[in-house]
């Protein structure tokens, strides 16, 4: 039987610390235990601001004639970049977006009915990936991966629930059939074709051979926003992941020559993100993006990540024709599933876990 998204932690408990939500609106100074400084990620501080260059993530039009290379030329130097033009209707935006607002709004004893369980990957909690800190995130989150009903169903009693469920239904079917145009467009740019790729197809009448989970994320008002971190720096173990977010910035992108650079909310547009799977499957030609989300003293701010990835388990591996005549593979082969697990025990070492190593220099 293939393993499920749903599945993947089973048998791998992770331990988060305890979800004992402060009420983040009463407080007037930060806690010790969200006070973050360059102990607690080394990342934290990590080139302040450069000479302001004004370089950031391009605004791709997906109508444009040469999107395909453009999207690329932006998978090639960022790992990210915007999408105007993407099709998926405005309203869609906006109901995820009140979706969000709305099950976040609710009494903490509330959420806490549908808590992430250890094993469980779905519902309400901390991020996952604040098992490897000291200190606390100043943010919750909720993941959906499979249908939310039984999870919305603990939320919102009464019929409220199917309508939340439809919204999330319709969501995810846009952002897959987005985010397949997306890495084909992506890979089409090097070359990459249907034939390239054995568990995939151009076909977006059949998307089988991809799943997705959705993650939720608010970020309240924070008294001391320098001192605190929304969600630590990452990367997504995805093949691809389109974020909306609101009218609040937040979101950074990390590269080595420029430092942490803000990515503005643009009205009606997204953001994509190369993950780790797409840069194992181009053989590190796409690099999946180092990101993060900072606080605000006066707004609070929500986005919603849809994680994209092939079925659990299909094998990826480096295209071949990405490999250099000379060179060998820089990756082994992996499943999502083998590779949530590495990054669940190494974080942000799991991909050079899975590098192959130099036979001869
Ligand atoms: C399908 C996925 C992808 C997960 C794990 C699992 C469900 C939730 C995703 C996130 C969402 C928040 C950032 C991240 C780093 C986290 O902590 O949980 C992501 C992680 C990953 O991309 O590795
Ligand atoms: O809130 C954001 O802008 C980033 C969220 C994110 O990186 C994630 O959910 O994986
Ligand atoms: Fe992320």
């Amino acid at each position: 039987m293939p393993t499920m998204l749903t599945d993947v932690f089973r048998g791998h408990p992770i331990h988060l610390p305890h979800s004992h939500q402060p009420d983040f609106t009463s407080l007037r100074e930060l806690p010790d235990s969200y006070t973050w400084t360059l102990k607690d990620d080394l990342l934290f501080a990590a080139a302040p601001s450069p000479p302001a260059t004004g370089e950031n993530i391009p605004l791709i039009d997906l109508n444009h004639p040469d999107a395909a290379n453009q999207i690329g030329c932006a998978c090639r130097t960022w790992g990210a970049f915007q999408i105007a033009n993407h099709g998926v209707p405005l309203e869609l935006l906006q109901g995820i977006e009140f979706l969000t607002g709305s099950l976040f709004r609710l009494p903490v004893q509330r959420k806490l009915k549908a808590a992430r369980s250890e094993t469980g990957v779905s519902g309400y909690g901390v991020a996952r990936i604040s098992s490897f800190f000291n200190k606390q995130m100043w943010s919750e989150g909720f993941t959906i991966a499979g249908s939310p009903l039984n999870d919305f169903r603990k939320l919102w009693p009464k019929q409220l629930h199917l309508n939340y469920c439809d919204i999330v239904e319709e969501y995810e079917e846009q952002m897959q059939k987005l985010a397949s145009k997306l890495m084909w467009l992506a890979l089409n740019s090097l070359g990459v074709t249907e034939d390239d790729i054995k568990w995939a197809s151009v076909d977006d009448s059949d998307l089988n051979w991809a799943q997705s989970a959705l993650q939720l994320n608010h970020y309240p008002v924070c008294p001391q926003p320098d001192r605190a971190m929304g969600l630590a720096a990452h990367t997504d173990s995805t093949l691809l992941t389109i974020l909306y977010q609101n009218n609040t910035a937040g979101l950074q992108v990390f590269r080595d020559d420029l430092g942490w650079i803000t990515v503005p909310p643009i009205p009606g547009s997204l953001v994509v993100n190369v993950g780790d799977l797409f840069h194992i499957l181009t053989n590190g030609l796409f690099k999946s993006v180092l990101h993060r989300a900072r606080v605000n003293q006066t707004r609070s701010r929500l986005s919603v990540a849809f994680l994209w990835g092939p079925q659990s388990d299909t094998k990826i591996s480096p295209v071949p024709k990405l490999v250099s005549p000379v060179g060998s593979p820089l990756y082994r082969s992996v499943t999502w599933t083998e590779y949530l697990r590495t990054k669940a025990v190494h974080f942000n070492k799991a991909l050079s876990m899975i590098r192959n190593h130099k036979e001869e220099e």
